[in-house]
């Protein structure tokens, strides 16, 4: 490994625009917006939700005409991209020494800096960082030291006080982002897999305990086509001691890669790749400690869900593991939500896993959220893999029959 990290600092969306964007994590997701930086060239909103952190920015709609512009001072910690659709391209870490962490990456020939080390100050101290390419499409990671700032986010923002950070919480209980999936082309997932443990000491997180090392978690009949395989990255100083997993340390976030496989057909992999020209983030899991009630606050504020077709919850046996898990039936099937139950034989106790996904953020049917509530599940579930899968390809499959249908319209001379 050549750095260390120390914690998911923050998410970067670039968008065409800020203020849409934003109004729709604040209003529909309930996030706050909690520090601004506005200047003649930068758009910068910076929203929190328990410590989920989004950074939205507004991105240029052409590729800059000064082209020797320093990089990052229009857009401060996040590489002035210029990308062709609204797109969430950069996962900023935190990490003890900026300058040894580009160093080493430096040194090992790891990866194209987008921004060398750079400091930036204000009046509540100062911050070094750096900016990485990733090998997944457009994805950027930024390499941030804020130990010896102050501010309430980063140098250069100002803060935007709101009602209170804590108002809504009982009604939308979102603490932290659980994992990021990558939407990846086929074949790809190796050499990501080895460039996140080279670089920052990624492990393997085995979805299934009879996956395969290489092959990943495969899921290849019935229609679904897809390869899963998914990273941690343990918490670590640069004394190099690990720090074990406690209950009041933060939760680490999972990496997810999915690569979608040819024989099932035309997959929602296959359409982020295609819609957001090129591989990229697919969707965050938002982790909520109530997801039915979570759930009900969204949809009222006018978040749509991809719901399972409805024999879901009403499959032999289905109805009866969600009231064993203490749910009702109904609730979860409202709003789409399914419940996963892991039988754990050692201590024969039953994990649950519960998740959401919502329908696309932006214009194009490219990044989406989910959200998820774990009761002792650690993974992901098969079942919930699957019916996940399910709700996702009706929506896409049904979106596409209308396009076609709309250009047959338009070519057939009336
Ligand atoms: O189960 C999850 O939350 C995942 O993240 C797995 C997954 C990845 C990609 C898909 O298109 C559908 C499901
Ligand atoms: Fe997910």
């Amino acid at each position: 490994m050549a750095a260390y990290l120390s914690r998911l600092h923050h998410i970067s969306l670039h968008v065409s625009n800020v203020d849409k964007a934003a109004h729709e994590l604040v209003s529909r997701f309930q996030f706050n917006v909690f520090a601004a930086r506005l200047t003649d060239r930068a758009k910068q909103l910076a929203l929190r939700r328990g410590s989920a952190v989004f950074l939205v920015n507004e991105r240029p709609s052409e590729a800059p005409r000064r082209l020797k512009e320093p990089q990052g001072l229009s857009c401060l910690y996040a590489a002035h991209a210029h990308y062709p659709v609204d797109t969430v391209s950069n996962v900023c870490f935190e990490v003890e020494d900026v300058q040894r962490a580009s160093a080493a990456l430096r040194e090992r020939g790891l990866c194209e800096f987008l921004q060398p080390p750079a400091e930036v100050s204000d009046d509540s101290g100062r911050v070094t960082f750096s900016i990485i390419r990733s090998p997944v499409g457009n994805v950027c990671h930024t390499l941030i030291d804020r130990s010896r700032y102050q501010g309430p986010f980063l140098p250069g923002f100002h803060q935007v006080r709101t009602d209170s950070e804590t108002a809504g919480r009982s009604q939308c209980p979102i603490t932290h982002f659980d994992h990021i999936t990558y939407a990846c082309p086929r074949s790809s997932t190796a050499l990501i897999a080895r460039w996140y443990r080279d670089c920052f000491g990624f492990r393997r997180f085995f979805i299934d305990r009879n996956e395969d090392v290489d092959e990943g978690y495969v899921l290849n009949h019935n229609g679904i086509g897809l390869r899963l395989t998914a990273m941690e990255y343990w918490k670590c100083s640069e004394s190099g001691i690990t720090l074990p997993f406690k209950d009041e340390q933060e939760p680490d976030c999972k990496f997810v890669i999915a690569e979608s496989l040819p024989q099932q057909g035309r997959n929602q992999v296959d359409t982020f790749l295609d819609q957001h020209r090129g591989a990229g983030i697919q969707h965050i899991g938002l982790y909520t400690e109530d997801i039915v009630r979570t759930a009900r606050t969204l949809s009222l504020s006018g978040v749509q869900f991809f719901s399972p077709p409805p024999a879901y919850y009403t499959e032999v046996g289905k109805q009866d593991e969600i009231v064993a898990a203490g749910h009702d039936p109904h609730a979860l099937s409202r709003y789409g939500i399914l419940l996963d139950t892991d039988l754990h034989t050692d201590t024969d106790s039953q994990r649950y896993l519960l998740q959401v996904f919502t329908k696309p953020i932006f214009g194009e049917d490219t990044f989406f959220l989910e959200l998820i509530e774990r009761r002792g599940a650690t993974g992901f579930g098969e079942g919930n893999i699957r019916a996940l899968w399910r709700s996702v390809q009706a929506y896409m499959e049904n979106a596409e029959r209308h396009e076609t249908e709309r250009e047959n319209k338009q070519s057939t001379p009336s």
